[in-house]
């Protein structure tokens, strides 16, 4: 069936509808990884966006259950330039196809991906809705005027708190929208999970004795969340904190930082950036609208990581508290494993190593 999707600048793109054919509305973002597309669906943190794949063909493995980065898939709708009909891979267990009809989730095909990319690129992001019928401007303008992704990180987070034994250090996980690897990653350490809704208070959280605790991903401006932000101010100076991405903004913002919107956005696999602390480049996996500012941190916060693209701050460290937190995403999943030592830096921390090296914020 033919698709529209219309772009809140007035730029319409003509293709063919697949997955669940419905209209979605949504922040249109663009993703270069040229695999791990069903990580990107299921990442909480797309909680509102429809995601453009640029690599070309999308759907060529199919999906399986195991790689889920949670239940369902979480974007508000997917657009590729060719859709591939015919997966092939030991794993596979469905097509794209039935994934996102089955979740309902509305995707388009057929659209000229780079030309799209450039106006994100050149304009910023933007809003934009998929389309089967025809709808009149002032309509489409009534639907870009209703959305709002405030609530997202609400509808994304654990319903209750719930615990992974293991026989390692205690970590609490403060869920924004988890991604399952995040979990893995600890559970791979052995450590003991308990996991808290986002809305968790500072004195739950503290109540089970954590020996650290992980701020996690997730979706829509870190500044719609300031009960959270003040749930921190209130954990940083008991316990260690890692922060992973959204984690990272609300400690930052904690610490008395700022944050601002990027122009159109870091996500895909091959985002290089250099740790201060052993002067190393590493390849990894981003997804983010937001960044830290620079020059907003107090002086007793350091910067461990910078993008080597934009030189935006892609992690810090606080000089005299256990505090780490970064803007990528070290546990991967899609993208490079490499990054995966941070992991263990923040264990380290939590066992009150040392690792506080950087430059002035
Ligand atoms: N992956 C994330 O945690 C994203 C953080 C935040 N929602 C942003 O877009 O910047």
């Amino acid at each position: 069936m033919k698709a529209k999707l219309i772009l809140e600048n007035g730029t319409v793109f003509i293709g063919k509808a697949f997955g669940h054919i419905d209209e979605t509305l949504g922040e249109v973002v663009f993703n270069t990884a040229m695999t791990g597309y069903q990580e990107v669906l299921t990442d909480p943190s797309y909680t509102g966006q429809i995601v453009t794949m640029t690599y070309p063909l999308i759907g060529n493995y199919g999906i399986n259950l195991e790689d889920n980065e949670s239940t369902a898939p979480k974007v508000k709708g997917l657009i590729v330039r060719e859709r591939a009909t015919k997966p092939s891979h030991w794993r596979c267990e469905m097509d794209i196809d039935g994934y996102l009809k089955h979740h309902r989730i509305m995707a388009i095909e057929g659209i000229d991906t780079r030309a799209l990319t450039k106006i994100i690129r050149t304009q910023g992001t933007m809003k934009g809705i998929i389309i089967t019928s025809e709808m009149k401007e002032s309509e489409v303008q009534q639907r870009f005027n209703s959305f709002c992704n405030k609530e997202a990180v609400k509808r994304v987070t654990a319903k209750e708190i719930y615990n992974i034994e293991g026989n390692g250090k205690k970590i609490a996980v403060l869920d924004f929208g988890v991604k399952q690897n995040i979990i893995a990653s600890l559970r791979r350490r052995n450590c003991n999970i308990t996991v808290f809704p986002a809305y968790s208070k500072a004195k739950e959280i503290l109540s089970i004795n954590p020996d650290g605790i992980l701020l996690s991903n997730g979706p829509g401006d870190p500044k719609d969340l300031p009960e959270i932000i003040y749930t921190v101010k209130e954990l940083m100076k008991q316990k260690p904190i890692f922060g992973i991405c959204l984690g990272h903004q609300l400690l930052s913002l904690a610490l008395g930082g700022d944050t601002e919107k990027l122009k159109y956005g870091h996500r895909g696999c091959n985002h290089p950036v250099k740790d201060i602390n052993n002067n190393r480049v590493y390849i990894t996996s981003q997804n983010h609208g937001y960044v830290v500012k620079s020059h907003s941190l107090p002086e007793d916060v350091i910067i461990s990581h910078i993008n080597l693209n934009d030189n935006s701050i892609e992690g810090i460290q606080h000089v005299k508290l256990p505090l780490l937190s970064v803007q990528f995403h070290p546990e991967a999943s899609p993208g490079p494993k490499e990054n995966d030592y941070l992991f263990d830096r923040f264990l380290g921390m939590v066992k009150e190593e040392k690792v506080c090296q950087g430059i002035t914020a």
